[in-house]
């Protein structure tokens, strides 16, 4: 085990992560030391850990290394792995080209993921993403207290439950300290559980939904972009639209997920780092 760690902090609307530089995958990640540097009180504290590794060395990766030269390895908060993290690709992107380890080409940059090869598009404060397609395939439930919530499942890379409050039901008072009910039989994996309101109409959107999430590994975070894109995919698909602009307010910020009339789906928002340092491993509890 090492004795120090090198990390970066950063996070896209609120939803915060470690990122530790690790390009030879040298570094022995294991779920406790994940769930030690996203502890908010002993730990550095974060929603989840970036580790920034070339694709062609680790296991998860090296299919993509021909496509991608970095992988995302994305821990959750509580040392789970997931498959797709969208506000944890702006930040990781952020990073690799702040650091000089990539530049964007014509058509972005490349990022393996667990849930394939996605790309990014570096404007000055947000990156978009190119995402994988959101595949909207079931109906199930989310149950929050007394409230049974109806939604529908969508799978971006990594599994959503997109629910709509029915009418009466305020976002703001939903209490998410404890981890929704679901359907393990449309879950085995468990989900990200999305709650939305639809918005007034805003500039530069054709749709507006309000948001809050509790993640998979993490609980209730400020933002989640791989739910952004779900919760876009089912907006889009109620308005019976193929392609739009959906602005997606979350507790940290806004997203925007666009449907376009090539078939390609885009997550932009904020992605920003904010400092560097090395935390003692051996201090973390
Ligand atoms: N916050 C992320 C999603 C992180 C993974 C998720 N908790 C899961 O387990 O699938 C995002 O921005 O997409």
């Amino acid at each position: 085990m090492m004795d120090r760690v090198l990390f970066t902090k950063g996070h896209g609307t609120g939803n915060d992560f470690v990122i530790l530089p690790d390009p030879d995958g040298a570094l022995d990640l294991t779920p406790a030391l994940v769930a030690a540097l996203c502890d908010r009180h002993r730990g550095i504290g974060a929603d989840g850990v970036l580790r920034v590794v070339r694709s062609a060395k680790h296991p998860d990766g090296a299919g993509f290394a021909g496509d991608a030269e970095w992988f995302m390895d994305y821990w959750n908060a509580d040392g789970s792995i997931a498959e797709m993290c969208g506000n944890g690709v702006r930040v990781y992107s952020r990073y690799l080209l702040s650091q000089g380890l990539a530049t964007a080409g014509p058509e972005g940059l490349p990022v393996a993921t667990r849930a394939g090869v996605v790309l990014a598009v570096p404007g000055e404060l947000t990156i978009a993403v190119r995402m994988t397609t959101p595949r909207v395939y079931a109906a199930s439930t989310a149950t929050v207290g007394p409230l049974t919530i109806p939604g529908l499942a969508v799978d971006c890379g990594n599994p959503h439950l997109v629910t709509a409050l029915p009418d009466g039901v305020d976002l703001a008072s939903l209490d998410l300290h404890l981890a929704p009910g679901y359907d393990r039989a449309v879950f085995p994996e468990g989900v990200n559980v999305e709650f939305t309101t639809s918005g007034a109409p805003v500039e530069d959107a054709d749709l507006h939904v309000h948001m809050r999430v509790y993640e998979r590994g993490s609980a209730e975070t400020l933002s989640c972009g791989s739910g952004a894109l779900a919760v876009g995919a089912v907006a889009l698909r109620d308005a019976g639209r193929e392609t739009g602009v959906v602005a997606v307010d979350v507790p940290g910020g806004r997203l925007t997920v666009t449907a376009d009339d090539r078939g390609r789906w885009w997550l932009a928002g904020p992605a920003v780092l904010l400092a560097t340092g090395e935390v003692d491993a051996a201090a973390l509890s």
